[in-house]
């Protein structure tokens, strides 16, 4: 069994020790260009398009992340980057949602607790005790309740919040209320004082978040956008913080990463901005499920974590 692996930043030799470890029986190489010889499967982040395009005989090809979008964007600008019929797979949780769990609890926290206000205060010398926020006004709307959005939900939960979730499909978590598809989101985001992003970047997904839907939150609504930026209309943002229909934001993700040094986000007060760090891939539980995956497809078996690449997560 062969297995490419590509990925712009990553260590690219303990991957390769890694998975050899774990799959015993594979020969396992470091794409580079010009590299056709044959393979069985591929682990790739942003794959030049020349690394798949010709390719026959893949059996599957995994994403070193969890979200699509990047190279579903690759597929449709560069057709042939995914070769059709071959299943394409993604991470599953392998130590993200634990990371975002604290990432999202820390920005709840933070707004709740209004650490953000006091914050701006400290910076003034100022000795100013505020009102405290109350929890049963304080609902938290999560919006995608896959595999983070319902354990960042569960956290939540545990904590004392009320909860509610938005997704394509009704789902059952204790103690969540769930909204789903289009014709339920205005009754998901009435009240809603905090909004958390964990949906993926889809067709159906991309630029949610705009001034229209601000305006549906509870007033002085908190928002934490920990998805994609495409999801944010930057600018609708801006104007609901100037109009104070949006308190604040804490925001990992961009339309364009790295932010631009002159992005008005980087100052903005009531913004705090984090570099896409709130999970990252954890190599050996992503090598653990990845392994997982192949000895099931060459035991006949179902591998989990499937992208439908027309429904685009
Ligand atoms: N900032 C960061 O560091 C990271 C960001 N991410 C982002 O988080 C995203 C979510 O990851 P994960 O939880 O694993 O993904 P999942 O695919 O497990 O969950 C996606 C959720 O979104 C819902 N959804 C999708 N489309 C719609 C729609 N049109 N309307 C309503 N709900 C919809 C799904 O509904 P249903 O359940 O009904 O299908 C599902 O509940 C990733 O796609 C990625 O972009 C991921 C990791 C790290
Ligand atoms: O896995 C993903 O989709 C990420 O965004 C990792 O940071």
């Amino acid at each position: 069994m062969n297995i490419l692996f590509y990925h712009p930043t990553f260590n690219p030799e303990s991957w390769v020790n890694g998975l050899a470890q774990r799959l015993p029986q594979a020969q396992v190489r470091v794409w580079q260009p010009g590299d056709d010889a044959p393979a069985d499967y591929a682990l790739v982040w942003q794959p030049p398009r020349e690394m798949l395009a010709n390719r026959s005989g893949l059996k599957g090809i995994f994403a070193l992340g969890a979200g699509v979008d990047a190279i579903l964007a690759q597929e449709r600008q560069a057709p042939g980057t995914l070769p059709a019929g071959v299943p394409l797979l993604r991470l599953e949780d392998t130590g993200m949602a634990q990371q975002m769990r604290e990432y999202v609890l820390a920005y709840v926290l933070r707004f709740f607790r209004r650490m953000d206000e006091y914050q701006l205060q400290q910076q003034q010398k100022q000795w100013q005790p505020l009102k405290p926020h109350r929890q049963e006004r304080f609902t938290i709307g999560i919006m995608g309740a896959g595999v983070l959005g319902q354990q960042v939900a569960q956290a939540l939960v545990a904590l004392g919040f009320t909860v509610r979730c938005w997704s394509r499909s009704p789902k059952q978590i204790a103690g969540v209320e769930s909204f789903h598809g289009r014709e339920n989101l205005p009754a998901f985001l009435h009240e809603t004082r905090l909004l958390v992003n964990l949906l993926p970047n889809t067709p159906e997904t991309v630029g949610i978040l705009d001034l229209a839907l601000m305006k549906q939150l509870a007033s002085q609504a908190y928002l934490i956008n920990a998805a994609r930026g495409a999801h944010l209309k930057e600018g609708d943002l801006l104007t609901a913080l100037e109009q104070g229909q949006v308190a604040a934001a804490a925001l990992d993700v961009f339309a364009d990463e790295p932010l631009a040094r002159m992005h008005p986000f980087w100052s903005h007060p009531r913004v705090t901005v984090t570099p896409h760090i709130a999970a990252v891939t954890l190599p050996s539980q992503a090598m653990d499920q990845i392994a997982a995956n192949i000895r099931a497809i060459e035991q006949g078996g179902t591998p989990s974590g499937q992208v439908d690449r027309e429904r685009g997560y």
